[in-house]
């Protein structure tokens, strides 16, 4: 019988290969033998790699067990994806796609709703954390719900949040309002600043700068980098190299930190110092909204004072008109320029003083709130302490004013009727003055 004859001998049940080798010549038994250890070798080998593979599928990253684990253990998973993609979609699609960090917090909710009553997309990242009254986050959340607005609850310091977030949206600008804010506070609790104001804008600057397209960026830097600066008003281009406190050194590193990705990177970055700002839905860590609180509750408020005797001042700010500077740097801001983390040309950088340009004595604001609560203030006057406050505030907007058409129109008397008007309401009780 030849390799070649196609009858086979007939069996009784399946031989074993070995034993049809009986039936040929000795250098035809040799190849045989040669030919079927190979293929006993091909089959083991082929069956093997399809073991391996099978387990190491099972444990990649891209598998799709782990992309669950990952989606849920982030989010809560697929209904999760669809409540981000419909905040974020825009009306039309000239509108932006804008990611509002710290978008529970006083101006960050007051963005989120102006952004999407004009058709853009809005999603919004929050910590919710007990810096102050977390009630007043949960309630202004509640107004972003009604407005549209999914908040997502999560840190800028979690790398794996943000980087799933620009997974699911493409982005084109990015509202960076997360911070630890207050002068005050960063001599109780400095790793706060360092934790929220530098490593978690660091995180958010590296996701940014990874993402293709990369977004627009505009960030809450503040009045304090002006520090002991005398030159007065406070113009960009007054040195800011004197903080009077580290929460005004963490800010005075965040344009710093900025100004890097923008030259490495071509991120397209705009600073916008504000300066004091108030307004309903405000923070009640700021003199305005505790003095209010102290003032109705017939409690005793300090007033500092300089060494020369004169009241402490302030450029204070309405929020609408911070909100109107905001929408315009938005508006104004160009592309960023580089992808996947590389920069293709320079990219804009801007800073710009967001004030009203008429800093009033603090205890002038005391006699507006008097005024306007018909309540005596019990006022005591106490020496401006080393706590990181600087006496007075002064912002020139003229570059602002200039480059985004800004222009504040709210005075404090006015701004305060507002506030005060918001305020006794939210603290009434009565449900329906928590609505917006
Ligand atoms: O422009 C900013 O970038 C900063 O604005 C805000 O800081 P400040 O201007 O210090 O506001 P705020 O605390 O309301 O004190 C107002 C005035 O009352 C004086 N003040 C304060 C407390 C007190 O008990 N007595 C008092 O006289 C006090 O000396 C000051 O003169 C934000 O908190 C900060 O996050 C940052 O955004």
């Amino acid at each position: 019988m030849s390799l070649l004859d196609t009858t086979r001998p007939s069996t009784q049940g399946k031989l074993k290969p070995e034993k049809s080798l009986l039936y040929l010549q000795p250098h035809h038994q040799r190849s045989l033998r040669l030919y079927s250890s190979l293929s006993k070798f091909a089959l083991s080998s082929f069956l093997f790699l399809i073991i391996f593979l099978f387990f190491s599928l099972l444990s990649s990253p891209s598998s799709a067990s782990h992309r669950s684990k990952i989606t849920n253990s982030l989010s809560g998973g697929s209904q999760w994806e669809k409540k981000v993609i419909k905040s974020a979609r825009p009306k039309s699609r000239a509108g932006f796609t804008v990611l509002v960090t710290g978008a529970a917090g006083f101006v960050g909710t007051h963005v989120s709703v102006a952004l999407k009553r004009r058709g853009d997309g809005v999603l919004g990242l929050d910590n919710f954390n007990h810096y102050y009254d977390v009630n007043l986050k949960r309630d202004r959340q509640k107004v972003l719900e009604r407005s549209g607005v999914f908040v997502v609850e999560g840190d800028i310091n979690d790398i794996k949040l943000l980087q799933k977030l620009f997974d699911v949206v493409y982005f084109t600008h990015v509202m960076h309002l997360a911070a630890q804010a207050g002068v005050r506070y960063a001599m109780q609790n400095p790793k706060s600043y360092v934790n929220s104001n530098i490593a978690g804008f660091v995180n958010l600057l590296e996701v940014c700068k990874s993402a293709d397209p990369q977004p627009a960026i505009v960030w809450a830097s503040s009045s304090s980098v002006y520090g002991l600066n005398k030159r007065v008003p406070f113009s960009e281009k007054d040195r800011t190299d004197q903080p009077a406190s580290l929460y005004a050194a963490t800010k005075k590193a965040g344009e710093a930190l900025a100004h890097s990705y923008n030259h490495i990177y071509g991120l397209s970055i705009t600073g916008l110092r504000f300066f004091t700002v108030y307004g309903p839905w405000g923070r009640p860590d700021m003199a305005y909204f505790f003095f209010t609180k102290n003032i109705l509750k017939g409690k005793e408020i300090g007033v500092y004072e300089t060494a020369d005797g004169k009241s402490v001042a302030r450029d204070f700010t309405y929020v609408d008109d911070i909100v109107k500077g905001c929408l315009a740097a938005l508006d104004t801001a160009k592309n960023s320029t580089g992808s996947g983390g590389k920069n293709r040309g320079p990219a804009q950088f801007r800073v710009f003083n967001l004030g009203n340009t008429s800093p009033v004595p603090v205890s002038k604001l005391v006699s507006i709130l008097e005024k306007l609560l018909k309540v005596k203030a019990k006022k005591k006057v106490l020496p401006l302490p080393r706590n990181g406050d600087v006496e007075f505030t002064h912002a020139n907007i003229s570059s602002a004013q200039t480059e985004l058409g800004y222009m504040p129109t709210t005075d404090l008397e006015m701004g305060l009727k507002k506030f005060v008007r918001w305020y006794t309401g939210y603290y009434s009780g009565s449900k329906k003055k928590k609505s917006w």
